[in-house]
């Protein structure tokens, strides 16, 4: 059974013609924009994406839907992945180093649907470091910033890529692991007010609902 893919269908399906959508990025919403891509084609529906990333820009231009920026148009309803979930619904993203584009896309939309497998439900964030987007000469400032705040922080290093992951950005990614994470509100602002860091992946007040992919069928938050 295909949690993410469960997910992504389901929230395709909220899509109403007419709509410009916010297209979040990674595996599960591969899914949503993938459905959305046949929802266009076999309805005919007229929408506009807004893309969180070159993947989802590309995924979107693959399925002929076609694609604009916040600066031209606001966004009805956006869609997005989540690396953790809490029962707040307050997230953690950034798995993918796009979350400074997805924040900026997400908080603006008129609403905010996260999916995802029931595998990033949590009763607490933090098990999954934050990934935190730094201006390449601000690296080690930050680093020690985030260290001075109890951080276990690590420049995340890329997989077919020597070195550094780039994000599209031109950007560096930290990812700080820190003991906990009390208040997810408290530590969203105060990572942003290091000098240096462009954003952080807490994601605190903005989603409207939660979609899992769970082995006994959709779960809402
Ligand atoms: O930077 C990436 C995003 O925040 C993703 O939405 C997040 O990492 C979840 O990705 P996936 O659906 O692949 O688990």
């Amino acid at each position: 059974m295909n949690l993410k893919l469960n997910a992504g269908y389901a929230a395709a399906e909220l899509v109403k013609d007419g709509q410009v959508l916010g297209l979040g990025t990674g595996s599960t919403t591969h899914y949503f924009i993938e459905k959305v891509g046949q929802r266009v084609k076999e309805e005919e529906l007229e929408l506009f994406g807004i893309p969180t990333s070159y993947q989802s820009f590309l995924l979107a231009k693959k399925w002929n839907i076609p694609c604009t920026t916040l600066n031209e148009y606001s966004i009805d309803l956006a869609v997005d992945g989540a690396d953790e979930v809490d029962p707040q619904k307050n997230l953690v993203k950034g798995g993918g180093a796009a979350h400074t584009l997805e924040k900026i896309v997400d908080y603006s939309a008129k609403e905010l649907v996260i999916i995802a497998d029931e595998s990033k439900e949590v009763e607490k964030l933090g098990a999954f470091p934050v990934p935190v987007e730094v201006i390449k000469e601000a690296t080690q400032p930050v680093i020690s910033a985030l260290t001075d705040m109890g951080a276990e922080p690590v420049i995340r290093m890329g997989v077919q890529k020597d070195g550094p992951v780039i994000t599209d950005n031109g950007n560096f990614i930290i990812d700080a692991k820190f003991p906990t994470i009390d208040s997810p509100v408290d530590m969203e602002i105060e990572l942003n007010t290091i000098p240096g860091v462009v954003e952080n992946g807490i994601f605190t007040e903005m989603v409207d609902k939660v979609i899992f992919g769970t082995k006994n069928g959709l779960k809402e938050l």
